[in-house]
């Protein structure tokens, strides 16, 4: 007697399950092997990625046919077990004792995989997500399946001074492969990275930091100008940065943008702060930032953004401005500079740093000023009482309390609060960090907004006391509230706002003299106050970290104190 006549429909016969369980093991035996190829290759290139993630599984599907009763379904069925294979292998992995950061903590996520920080980092608040980490797991978290953040200060000087480990995988992802070359921040090998240093460390030298004190003097009382003439309230945050941008038009291409007179006609602003947005994401996913690089509306605005700085540079190639510049210094028009970089290498570096940096710690400053009133008069009173000096760069570099609110903006709001990520490599091998060990191929990274927020280097971290940056003497007025336990802690080699080292930002220097001589030129010209109603809370919320700062507006009533300009 055969089966009842229902089941013998309803259930397929058993050759037919054999006929699956072989279809099952082959595709699970494809995902495992194409794991580990990955794994070996790590490979970004598209041609093999689309071999791997779907001509593969096509072939697998279409040998396997026979077994199906349509292609559909053994398209769907091979797919599955073969995807669901490959990201159950890369997820075992990850997690397992046998991965080399097995034994650092962190959340699953992260450990899993980058695509979450990713998602994190554009929420703009990534810098407050990795300091919440430090606070539950410790001083090295993982935050990646290969990355850890590190909050110890004691790790600065081992990881970032004169034996740096070189930049991490992080910078793979802001520029396309194929482009013909990369920007100074962004250069993995410690040896182009030293090369290419070269006429920066020149152009930033202490005879040619003086040649720019007539143009930071110049910009600044151009945005003097500006504001005089404007309405109360200003939002500061744009004015600010147009004077950035201007200011660093003049030193990069001896002029180009005139933001300050005309405002913002090229809309320069909103892409350099989508890019800077997009950007953080491929940094953190660099596959995906290469796949999305091919796709030329996905990347528009970072496309966009090398483009545009590549017709200034373009330009600037064009003429000969009447004052030394960057690329000056990169052309090697003086003739001083060996190995001078190639014009693709120079046009790569006039996309640099240090506008949007300098232009957030201004507002910043101007922020915490504001809500500062007792700070505010003070340095105000440090201005006042030098009368003119008080506008002369060497004079300011004098002013204890003027850098003291300087360098505590810069500690409490870091303008680049995530740091600029390292890597161990199969050259540079492991690294011991005290008692732990970083594996090669890790990237780390010391978390700047953390270091700078722990109580261990600096007492009230997250009270702005600008007092904390003067003398022993001077601090003790900061009354017993501050001395509870007795001592104030100030750990000096915590604070690293620039970085340190041989990477560190070269436009230190430059940005001190701009935002001393701006900061002085505003309260010397104007009394300030914040606009009604303005929303101390929201301003504090809307700062965003991708990468560098976006900040929100900053409505401020201005009042012409003094005739000078
Ligand atoms: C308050 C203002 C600024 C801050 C807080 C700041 C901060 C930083 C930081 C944290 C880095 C990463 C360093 C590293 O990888 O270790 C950097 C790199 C850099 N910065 Fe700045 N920066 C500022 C202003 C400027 C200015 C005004 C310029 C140019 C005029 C500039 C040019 C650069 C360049 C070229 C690099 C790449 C250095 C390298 O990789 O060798 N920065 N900056």
């Amino acid at each position: 007697m055969g089966l009842p006549l229902s089941n013998s429909l309803t259930q397929p016969p058993i050759h037919h399950y054999h006929g699956y369980l072989d279809s099952f093991l082959l595709a699970l035996g494809f995902g495992i092997t194409s794991y580990f190829i990955f794994k070996k290759s790590e490979t970004h290139s598209p041609l093999y990625l689309a071999i791997l993630l779907v001509a593969v599984p096509c072939a697998l599907s279409l040998s396997v046919a026979r077994h199906f009763s349509c292609f559909v379904y053994s398209l769907s069925f091979t797919f599955f077990v073969y995807l669901f294979t490959l990201v159950a292998c890369i997820c075992l992995y990850r997690l397992s004792p046998w991965h080399p950061l097995a034994t650092y903590p962190g959340p699953l996520l992260c450990k899993l995989s980058k695509l979450w920080l990713g998602y994190v980092s554009q929420q703009g608040r990534l810098h407050i997500y990795v300091w919440r980490l430090h606070q539950k797991y410790g001083d090295i978290v993982r935050i990646g399946p290969n990355e850890l953040s590190i909050r110890s200060a004691g790790s600065i000087l081992p990881l970032l001074g004169p034996r740096e480990l070189p930049k991490g995988p992080w910078f793979d992802g802001r520029y396309p492969e194929d482009a013909p070359a990369r920007s100074l921040i962004s250069l993995r090998n410690s040896h182009e990275h030293s090369m290419r240093r070269r006429p920066w460390n020149q152009a930033f030298s202490v005879s040619a930091l003086k040649d720019y004190e007539p143009l930071i003097d110049a910009r600044t009382s151009k945005l003097v100008d500006a504001l005089s003439r404007q309405e109360s309230p200003v939002n500061l945050t744009q004015w600010i940065f147009y004077f950035a941008y201007d200011m660093m038009s003049d030193f990069i291409f001896g002029g180009g943008t005139e933001m300050l007179r005309d405002g913002d006609v090229g809309g320069l602003w909103p892409m350099l702060e989508s890019a800077q947005k997009t950007g953080l994401l491929f940094s953190h996913v660099p596959w995906l930032g290469q796949l999305l690089f091919k796709t030329p509306l996905l990347a528009g605005s970072r496309r966009k953004m090398i483009a545009c700085s590549m017709q200034f540079a373009r330009s600037r190639k064009a003429r000969r401005p009447t004052h030394k510049d960057l690329f000056y210094y990169l052309y090697n028009e003086g003739g001083t500079i060996e190995n001078a970089p190639t014009e693709a290498e120079a046009f790569a570096d006039s996309i640099s740093a240090g506008a949007d940096t300098s232009a957030s710690a201004i507002v910043n400053l101007f922020y915490l000023l504001l809500t500062n009133p007792a700070t505010y008069s003070r340095l105000r009173a440090e201005i006042d009482g030098r009368e003119d000096r008080a506008l002369e760069f060497s004079e300011q570099a004098r002013m204890p309390y003027l850098n003291a609110v300087i360098n505590e903006t810069l500690r409490i709001l870091p303008p680049v609060p995530s740091g600029s990520p390292r890597a161990t490599t199969a050259e540079t091998g492991g690294r011991m960090l005290g008692t732990r060990y970083i594996p090669p191929n890790t990237a780390v990274n010391i978390h700047i907004f953390s270091v700078h927020r722990d109580p261990r280097n600096f007492s009230f971290p997250d009270n702005f006391v600008p007092e904390r940056w003067l003398s022993e003497e001077e601090r003790k007025h900061l009354g017993p509230k501050f001395f509870k336990d007795g001592s104030f802690v100030h750990n000096i080699a915590a604070f690293h706002p620039f970085s340190v080292g041989p990477s560190s930002c070269v436009g230190k220097n430059f940005a001190y003299l701009e935002m001393r001589m701006l900061v002085t030129k505003v309260l010397f010209n104007f009394d300030l106050r914040l606009a009604e109603g303005f929303d101390s809370r929201k301003y504090k919320h809307g700062i965003k970290d991708f990468f560098t700062m976006a900040l929100e507006a900053l409505p401020v009533v201005f009042t012409r104190r003094k005739t000078y300009l």
